[in-house]
């Protein structure tokens, strides 16, 4: 599983547990909250249809008493009728109406009903309590008595009566003669305020309506409380929903603004409905009281469930946060268990038969990975098996009954031992037991690695000695106090002493009375110091032989403290011996260079002087400076180094070379010239270059006698002019100028026409004479810088050197060839000779001075061939020529 699919269950567990608890109370809290509402609602309901069952009750007997009081009207005119018709038409209304008479059987008197008497004619004829019309023949319902011999009494609708403003219901009766003729009507009026205002066995609370209402004039005539009311404005409607009440009444518009509970009675006989209402708040007052209990109840409860899930919920954090602790401590413990260096395992002695049987196997309760890995199986899976039955060789190897014995004795056990499991290499373990209840509890750790480093150590150790003891240095180890705790064997090969008797102080005995002292004071100041301290002493062995030695002593620094000293002892009487020996050797040798001439020094390969002899050091002296450790550079400065560098460096890469040096002699002030031989010195290998010597020799003095002789051998005896090879040396150096600057040069071959003559006419003498003049005339023409020089004979040659172009040669040809043919006077003798001239030009071609020359040949050859006593210039090669 990766690890954000993890994430997201534990996430999603973390969710699902911590909103469990809320999610059930909020539910719960609903579901209580859902049903008081609805059970409110039911009882509102019933509440209300009881109330309006009320209303309706009341409703009922307010039309039974206006039914009642309209039947005994009718009655009282049907009574009228009989008694009227019995008298033959001489009933008046006094009769009728008189107290105890016969009207007050039927309707109580004090109603003082309007009644009236017609006649025929429709005529007023008697009247009591009202207010009657004379004549009423136009009325409707008279006319319908008239007409009708129907005996029935008609009841108008409610209607106000126009000359009173009062609300009336009529209620007329047909009259008649003996015959049964039209004899009039009786009519008589009640006012309905009476079914309502005197009505007072309608119990109605405060604010309670009754109400009787027309179908067909839509007036309504009321009470509410002691008031009594007309109008013609209110609106009701029976409800149309059947789930309604259907005694309910509802108003669109009411007579007032008092909510009430209404209910209703038709009265269709005479077109009236009796209305009642109650008032709201009384009829609903138990209900809202009950409502408001409840409510109440069910805050108080809401509280009660929030506060002991409150209380549940800390219960379960700290439930489920005990839980996680002791997961996390298990985790940890197992973690620490499976990081540990041990195997762990926790048996319990599995027994036979009973309790206190015979310990036979240990069945394994707990191992940790490492242990699993010695197993050989998945922790769980060896869970519960027995140990003897997993590893058969440690039941061989003794281990159970070690196991038993800490057992029974309950004393813990810790043993390194060595086992080998099968196929397996040798091993080290370390073995503790520990008893615990009926088990025991035992942790093995792999120590092979550390018994063979331990191994190692011994080992080490042995050879370390071996080594020491084989050491060519005497080897001294103390403690910090200078006691000697070891001395190796070369030490007492050394010095003589055993090493018992080297033991804490006796090492100093070795040491030679004159210099333990020093030795001492060295010591002191090194452990102050601890700075390693060298120095060679002399050794005094027991049989007095001296030996020279050379003594290091380092401080043992252990955490920066100092743990002791460790010192080395060489034995150097040898070398002492050679050092001496070479001294000797090195001082004859400088005295034997101190008297050459030459410069001698020695430069080793970091190129410092290691030695120089007198000569060199009077060269150098005068800067006062010993030049022995100093650098070359150092001490010929940076200009001179620059140009030894380059011989430096091949001398030490193993070149024996010769070159030469210019410089100022200090001590005279004048230029000198040196001879420099640099002559490596090889190691003993035979390849590894660590120096060189210098030889430096003045060779000013053979230098210029060298140049004279040089200067000499280039010069023409009998002119003075520069000879062949001086013209050869000098038209190399200027070709080689040439090329290197891209300059021009002019090289111009000439030969004296027929000199030969000469000679044969005047003799030799005559004809040097002339060479000499010819010379002198030839040189006279030329310019200081050009180079005239005779080749042998009457052969001259000329080098112009950078001349900017050809013409200048060309015309200096002609100039030299038109100042031979005046003639020369030679001692009284007059000769006329003229000059040919080949002239030729070099700038960067590639070509040798002998090919050159050998142009300018050619075209002298050329000048002949035209007659002579001309020049022929040209830059023709000698094959095109
Ligand atoms: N006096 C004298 N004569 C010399 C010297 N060296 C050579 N000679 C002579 O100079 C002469 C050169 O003659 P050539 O150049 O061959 O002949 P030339 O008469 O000049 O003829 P062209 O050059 O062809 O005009 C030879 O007779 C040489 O013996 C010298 O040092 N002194």
């Amino acid at each position: 599983m990766t690890t954000i699919t993890k994430q997201i269950r534990s996430a999603a567990g973390r969710l699902y547990r911590s909103a469990l608890l809320p999610f059930f109370t909020l539910l719960l809290l609903a579901s209580l909250w859902a049903d008081t509402v609805y059970q409110e609602d039911q009882a509102r309901d019933i509440a209300r249809f009881e109330a309006v069952m009320h209303s309706h009750a009341m409703a009922r007997t307010l039309a039974e008493h206006a039914g009642h009081i309209l039947r005994q009207a009718d009655h009282a005119t049907q009574l009228f009728k009989l008694k009227y018709e019995e008298t033959g038409g001489t009933l008046r209304l006094a009769e009728f109406s008189k107290k105890n008479g016969l009207l007050d059987s039927l309707m109580p008197s004090r109603l003082e009903l309007p009644i009236a008497l017609l006649d025929a004619e429709g005529n007023v004829v008697d009247k009591q309590h009202g207010y009657f019309a004379a004549n009423m023949a136009q009325e409707a319902f008279f006319k319908t008595l008239a007409g009708s011999t129907d005996d029935t009494a008609l009841t108008s609708n409610p209607m106000v009566e126009p000359k009173t403003k009062k609300w009336q219901v009529q209620i007329a009766r047909r009259l008649n003669h003996a015959d049964g003729r039209f004899a009039g009507a009786i009519l008589l009026m009640i006012d309905p305020a009476y079914f309502v205002d005197d009505y007072d066995r309608l119990h109605l609370g405060a604010k309670g309506l009754v109400m009787l209402t027309s179908r067909d004039t839509g007036l309504s005539i009321g009470r509410v409380d002691e008031t009594l009311f007309i109008s013609d404005q209110l609106d009701f409607v029976a409800p149309a929903d059947p789930t309604a009440i259907p005694e309910e009444l509802k108003f669109n518009r009411p007579y007032d603004n008092v909510p009430r509970i209404y209910s209703f009675r038709e009265m269709p006989r005479y077109s009236l409905v009796a209305v009642v209402g109650n008032s709201e708040a009384t009829e609903m007052a138990n209900f809202v009281r009950q409502r408001r209990l409840n409510y109440l109840s069910m805050v108080l409860a809401g509280a009660a469930i929030l506060g002991f899930a409150v209380l549940l919920g800390r219960q379960s954090r700290r439930l489920r946060s005990s839980m996680r602790d002791a997961t996390e401590a298990q985790q940890m413990m197992r973690a620490a268990g499976d990081a540990s260096l041990d195997a762990m395992f926790i048996m319990k002695a599995c027994r036979s038969g009973s309790r206190n049987g015979e310990v036979l196997d240990f069945t394994l309760l707990d191992v940790n990975e490492r242990a699993a890995r010695i197993l050989r199986h998945p922790r769980g899976e060896v869970l519960g098996l027995r140990i003897g039955e997993l590893l058969p060789h440690w039941k061989d190897e003794g281990f159970i009954d070690k196991y038993r014995m800490v057992l029974d004795t309950g004393k813990p056990m810790e043993e390194e031992i060595e086992t080998q499991p099968p196929g397996e290499e040798m091993l080290w373990l370390r073995h503790q037991i520990v008893a615990i209840e009926d088990g025991v509890a035992v942790t093995v750790r792999n120590i092979t690695a550390r018994k063979r480093s331990e191994l190692e150590i011994r080992k080490s150790q042995a050879e370390l000695t071996a080594l020491m003891d084989a050491s060519p240095l005497g080897l001294i180890r103390t403690d910090r106090d200078f006691h000697c705790t070891y001395v190796n064997r070369t030490f007492e090969a050394i010095t003589g002493l055993a090493r018992e008797k080297a033991r804490d102080d006796g090492w100093m005995c070795a040491v030679h009375p004159d210099d333990r002292d020093v030795l001492r004071e060295a010591l002191q100041h090194l452990a102050g110091t601890r700075t390693p301290y060298q120095d060679s002493l002399r050794c005094l062995q027991p049989d007095g032989t001296l030996v020279w030695t050379s003594i290091k002593i380092a401080p043992i620094l252990v955490d920066s403290r100092i743990d002791g000293f460790v010192c080395t002892l060489e034995d150097i009487t040898v070398v002492r011996k050679s050092v001496m020996a070479l001294r000797e050797s090195e001082a004859r040798l400088r005295t034997i260079t101190d008297t050459l001439p030459a410069m001698v020094a020695y430069v080793d390969q970091e190129e410092i002087y290691r030695f120089n002899n007198l000569a060199y050091e009077r060269e150098f002296s005068r800067t006062g400076l010993n030049v022995v450790g100093l650098s070359v550079q150092e001490t010929v400065g940076g200009q001179r180094y620059e140009f030894l560098r380059p011989y430096i460096r091949r001398a030490l890469h193993g070149e024996t070379l010769t070159f030469e040096e210019d410089g100022e002699s200090e001590n005279e002030g004048v230029l000198r010239t040196y001879e420099v031989v640099y002559i490596p010195q090889f190691d003993a290998d035979g390849a590894t270059v660590i120096g060189f010597h210098v030889m430096r020799q003045d060779i000013s003095a053979q230098k210029r006698e060298k140049q004279r002789l040089l200067k000499l051998s280039q010069v023409d005896a009998l002119t003075g002019l520069t000879n062949r090879a001086g013209f050869l040396q000098r038209l190399n150096e200027s070709m080689l100028y040439c090329r290197d600057n891209a300059s021009m040069m002019a090289v111009m071959y000439m030969d004296i026409d027929r000199f030969k003559p000469v000679n044969d006419t005047y003799g030799h003498a005559v004809g040097d004479a002339l060479l000499k003049a010819f010379s002198a005339r030839l040189t006279h023409t030329m310019r200081a810088s050009d180079t005239v020089a005779r080749l042998g004979g009457d052969e001259f040659t000329i080098i112009m050197e950078r001349i900017s172009r050809a013409d200048d040669a060309s015309i200096l040809a002609g100039k030299i060839v038109k100042a031979m043919q005046a003639p020369f006077e030679l001692d009284g003798i007059t000769v006329s000779v003229s000059t040919s001239i080949g002239l030729t030009y070099y700038s960067d071609e590639d070509l040798s001075p002998a090919e050159l020359l050998k142009r300018a040949d050619v075209l002298l050859y050329d000048a002949k061939q035209a007659g002579r006593n001309t020049y022929r210039a040209g830059a023709l090669l000698p094959d095109a020529a």
